[in-house]
């Protein structure tokens, strides 16, 4: 191999300079300002000239202030006098004048990719295009190398009604086409279905089709601006359209599955232009990255528990019977007590959903304790049997905890019986035969509803975590790492009081 490099490696070709000609929007989520996310997230660097001002956010648009159209002249040939562009990305244009300007502009400074999103009217339905401007923006189409029309733009610029199904959605793409000579990219997220489909339609009829699932969200306003700019920047990139709209889109649905996490407005929120670029860098902690790593802190317990005797007899069936009931007994008198635990959760729950949440897990684990006494215990509903110290420890441990500690530990403290039960509970599920002697029990281990209320504390509990003080996060870890270790003491117990060693509780 050689060592010499290719200057069209990544990280090498020069960055692509990409001049974004729009509007504004001061909640950050489309307009210029998404443009120059989009840009910079694809690997480019962003400008911007200002067609119009929008005093909009993610509910709608307010007002709308257009500069006078010569200072949108003099802002565009302020960059090009100066910087050598390599793409133009273009959105809003509000008006026939600002449209004039452009038109002017291109013909004297054409950069060498041009993409033009038809912006006409917002999500929320406000006009962003003055509908007497449709005439000279169809009059601009032709000085373009690519349209990327969603389904209502695609039909005003056809003259026709919006398209209802996807191949009527293809005829008026090509037929767009075919009479600007431009490449259309007509965007399919205002149909119907699961899958949302886009189309590459050349003039020569050619379309290349692309679908992606569609992301179940409401942050999606300015997906048209984001994807337009991201398009532009690619196209220099890869040198061609379909990789450049493929990557963009790819991108673009990673964006838009973290949008929600921004937690910005209270109407459609922006994407999340740089969620991919953060995961990368890991710069952002994210409940998920969080939950990943708890897990990973804790993984020599969940090996410890793995290798324990009681787990493996409990697996291939060898377990005597009276350590397994005395496992079940200890299991009812741990469950009264972390029932409170969930229910004093519950109370201190910061909103309707958590305490409904906690409340159901509370009387789950009622249920549960009650099962024990009446299909596993004989039937009596009084515990015969004294908590044993890893019990007495276990329950100790969650009461201080509810007692010393706020919400967020108390949660934490209560996870990982949860999430390791759930975990041990799946791989003992699978040595499940119709003769093992243990199999009512092993099936009731991989309960559905219980892995589901798992995911649900995992859920809740990382995203309090990953939003609090690194103080409450490291107390929140203390408090889950001690009730793993408990686990793992309980687990072992059964099997333990016989040999005398007592539990290692850790301090
Ligand atoms: N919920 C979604 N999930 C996945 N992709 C989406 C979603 N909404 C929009 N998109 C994609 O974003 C781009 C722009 O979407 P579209 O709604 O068609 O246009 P506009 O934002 O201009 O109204 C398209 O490529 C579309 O496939
Ligand atoms: C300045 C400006 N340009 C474009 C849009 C369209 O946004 P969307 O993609 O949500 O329709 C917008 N709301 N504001």
């Amino acid at each position: 191999m050689s060592d010499a490099v290719s200057a069209t490696e990544p990280g090498l070709a020069p960055v692509p300079r990409v001049l974004s000609i729009a509007g504004t929007d001061p909640t950050g989520g489309a307009g210029v300002q998404a443009d120059l996310k989009s840009v910079a997230a694809s690997g480019g660097y962003g400008m911007a000239a200002v067609t119009a001002l929008v005093a909009q956010n993610t509910c709608g648009v307010r007002s709308v202030h257009r500069p006078p159209p010569d200072f949108l002249r003099e802002q565009l040939v302020a960059v090009s006098d100066d910087v050598q562009i390599d793409a133009v990305k273009i959105g809003m244009l509000f008006d026939a004048e600002i449209i004039a300007v452009v038109r002017a502009w291109l013909a004297e400074h054409r950069p060498p990719v041009v993409v033009l999103d038809p912006v006409m009217v917002a999500t929320s339905g406000d006009h962003l295009l003055q509908p007497e401007a449709e005439d000279a923006l169809r009059d601009l189409l032709p000085l373009v190398d690519l349209i990327t029309p969603n389904v209502p733009e695609l039909a005003a610029l056809v003259s026709e009604p919006a398209a209802v199904t996807w191949d009527g959605l293809l005829d008026q793409a090509r037929r767009l086409s075919r009479s600007t000579g431009v490449t259309v990219l007509a965007k399919g997220g205002h149909l119907d279905g699961d899958e949302i489909w886009d189309a590459l339609v050349d003039a020569s009829g050619a379309v290349t089709e692309l679908s992606t699932p569609r992301v179940e969200t409401r942050a999606t306003h300015g997906t048209g601006c984001s994807l337009s700019s991201a398009v532009a920047t690619l196209r220099v990139t890869h040198g061609a359209w379909q990789p450049a709209v493929t990557e963009a889109k790819r991108w673009l649905t990673t964006a838009l599955r973290a949008g929600e996490e921004l937690h910005v407005g209270q109407g459609h929120g922006p994407v999340s232009h740089l969620a991919e670029t953060w995961a990368r860098a890991g710069t952002r902690l994210t409940p998920a990255r969080l939950a990943e790593h708890w897990w990973a802190q804790i993984a020599d317990v969940r090996a410890e528990i793995d290798a324990l005797p009681f787990v493996r007899a409990l697996a291939d069936g060898s377990l005597g019977d009276d350590d397994f009931s005395w496992y079940l007994a200890q299991d009812a008198l741990y469950l009264g007590d972390y029932a409170r635990v969930l229910a004093e959760a519950s109370r201190r729950a910061p909103t309707v959903s958590e305490q409904t949440f906690w409340a159901g897990c509370a009387q789950q684990a009622l249920v549960t304790e009650l099962e024990l006494h009446r299909g596993w215990l004989g039937g009596s509903d009084e515990p015969e049997t004294l908590p044993g110290p890893v019990t007495t420890a276990y329950v100790d441990h969650l009461l201080a905890t509810t007692a010393r500690g706020g919400y967020a530990e108390v949660v934490a403290a209560a996870l990982p019986c949860f999430w390791i039960y759930a975990d041990v509970g799946a791989r003992l599920a699978e040595h499940r035969t119709d003769d093992h002697p243990y199999a009512a029990w092993l099936t009731t281990y991989a309960d559905e509803d219980f892995a589901e209320a798992t995911a649900r504390a995992v859920d809740l509990v990382s995203t309090l975590a990953a939003g609090s003080t690194p103080q409450v996060r490291e107390r929140m870890f203390a408090a889950f790492r001690a009730s793993a270790v408990l686990e793992r003491d309980f687990f072992a117990a059964p099997l333990q009081r016989h040999d005398g060693s007592g539990p290692t509780v850790e301090g």
